[in-house]
């Protein structure tokens, strides 16, 4: 539409300056045949100004919602595929997703509308001289052949740039989350350097894509200027000849320009359109990754009451290289117990959790929850039905009581208080400028670590789940809240299942001990020592 109305334009100024050279050409004419150039000008300036505004909103909300969904298939993925990438290269893949919204950008928009343009000019060539029109229209295989060229070597090379950007972005992001740790090491030439290699391979990798696109750009301008060239021999031959007027040069020469950019618009489609095509491609290749719910579709039934781990074996693979961490494991977990599990360091104990909460798959052996395999069972299932302290205590942004009753369970508020009192707790909650509504900063980073391990115990004490595992929950607590958490431990019923990872022989007393080997390898059922 919009490229229809400024369609006749060319036509009209051959007109005028065929009038305005034959005697009787009149100015009003003239006066009559620039207003509707003008108005015609106007509208295809407003309608084009309407039309791509929406087309820009469109495109914004599409590569939105891509963003969104790539983010939670990011938080689907297996946790093996998750160890394999730097988080700031999972960062950088998701903001690929941005591309999308390129496609429906003013540029690539005009280069759509030009398809239609570019036709009825054509169309309009071959109705002003159809002889010249076939001349002139000979030069366009010579560019959709420099086209395709270029545009193959342009894919390639977006490619290389988008993926070593994302890979320098994995470790700017490390190095940016590391700074205290790299100031108080000294370290910052060691990332520095780190940083400057993949910059090296960004550089290497843009510098050829613009290589190609020049080279593009470059080779299509010398194109149409030389059919420019060759549309005005041909012309002026014909003008001598009487057979073409000089108006409908001009017009012919107007709806030429419009083909040639077109056309130029088109080709260079490859180099607008290239880099969005990989990104989009590459965005489908991310979200191709078969997210850890993938083939499992069973639910437990029933509350968990019995969990068998049967001969688990586990290695971590890196690279090619693979790392055995817990071999022929068994034991079983029923209702009402409580398991200290213990043993050296890198024995395998906080991977033997993260099995039970399928955060890996087993490599050999079987875990049975009520029976049912875990391989089978959905995941988002399962875990809703455990609660997961890790050693790192991760906190959300939000307040103190935001992060003890997430999902907004303010009926358990009076438990909390309860709790608060029965176990000593409230001057430890009355230490905060504004008590349970103090806000916490980014990762807990205003809280020291004993503060952060009390408010992850509580938000699992009032969660109350089926299974509760804590990996070392009070390594950074003082001997006062210590013992407010093993007394919460016996005396509150906050789970059916209970497996704490603790080197602490404080600990030891509440339940059944588990010593895994400190080789790791071996751990079964008969080498329990029990207190
Ligand atoms: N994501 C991973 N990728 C590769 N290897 C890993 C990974 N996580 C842990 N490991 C390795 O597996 C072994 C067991 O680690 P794990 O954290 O399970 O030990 P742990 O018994 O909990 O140790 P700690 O008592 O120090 O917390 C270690 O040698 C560790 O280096």
């Amino acid at each position: 539409m919009v490229s229809l109305i400024a369609m006749p334009i060319p036509l009209m100024t051959g007109n005028v300056i065929d009038n305005l050279s034959s005697p009787e050409g009149t100015v009003s004419f003239l006066y009559q045949q620039v207003i509707i150039i003008i108005c015609l000008h106007l509208i295809r300036y407003v309608l084009s100004l309407i039309g791509k505004y929406y087309l820009v909103k469109a495109g914004t909300r599409a590569s939105n919602e891509l963003r969104m969904k790539m983010i939670g298939h990011t938080v689907d993925m297996p946790m093996e595929f998750i160890d394999q990438h730097d988080k700031g290269y999972l960062m950088s893949r998701i903001s690929e997703s941005g591309s999308v919204g390129s496609l429906f950008s003013p540029s690539v928009i005009t280069i759509l509308i030009g398809v239609l343009d570019g036709l009825i000019s054509v169309v309009l060539l071959f109705r002003i001289h159809w002889k010249l029109a076939l001349i002139v229209l000979a030069i366009i295989p010579v560019y959709v052949v420099i086209t395709v060229w270029y545009s193959r070597r342009m894919s390639a090379s977006t490619r290389k740039v988008s993926e070593s950007s994302a890979e320098m972005a994995g470790v700017v992001f490390e190095t940016l989350n590391g700074l205290e740790e790299i100031k108080v090491q000294g370290a910052k030439q060691r990332y520095i350097s780190r940083i400057y290699k993949k910059t090296d391979h960004v550089i290497t990798a843009i510098l050829k894509q613009n290589r190609n696109i020049n080279g593009y750009m470059e080779s299509s301008a010398l194109i149409s200027s030389l059919s420019g060239a060759i549309v005005l021999l041909f012309s002026g031959i014909m003008i001598l000849g009487k057979t073409l007027t000089l108006g409908d040069y001009v017009s012919f020469t107007g709806y030429f320009a419009k083909v040639l950019g077109n056309v130029q618009a088109m080709a260079s489609f490859g180099v607008t359109i290239n880099p969005i095509m990989v990104s989009i491609d590459r965005v489908r290749e991310y979200m191709d990754n078969k997210d850890e719910e993938f083939d499992r579709s069973e639910v437990l039934v029933e509350p968990i009451h019995f969990v068998d781990i049967h001969n688990v074996s586990y290695s971590y693979v890196s690279g090619n290289k693979q790392r055995p961490v817990l071999d022929h494991i068994n034991i079983n977990l029923y209702k009402g117990d409580i398991v200290i599990l213990n043993g050296a360091n890198g024995s395998g104990k906080t991977t033997f959790v993260k099995l039970l909460l399928g955060l890996y798959p087993v490599n050999e052996g079987t875990i049975l929850y009520n029976g049912m395999n875990i391989s089978c069972l959905k995941l988002s299932d399962l875990r809703r039905r455990v609660s997961y302290i890790s050693q790192k205590t991760y906190l959300f942004q939000g307040t103190i009581l935001d992060n003890i009753l997430p999902n907004g369970r303010q009926e358990q508020l009076h438990y909390l208080r309860e709790l608060l009192e029965k176990y000593e707790l409230q001057h430890f909650i009355s230490n905060f400028p504004d008590a349970l509504g103090t806000e916490i900063a980014h990762g807990g980073a205003n809280l020291s670590g004993g503060q952060r391990q009390m408010i992850a115990f509580l938000r699992t004490v009032l969660a109350n789940k089926e299974v509760v595992i804590l990996d070392e929950p009070t390594a950074n607590m003082d001997a006062v809240m210590k013992n407010s958490v093993l007394r919460m431990i016996e005396n509150e019923s906050f789970y059916k299942i209970l497996v704490i990872i603790s080197h602490d022989p404080d600990f030891f007393y509440l339940g059944r001990k588990i010593n895994l080997g400190e080789s790791s390898r071996e751990m079964v059922e008969s080498s329990y020592t029990s207190n």
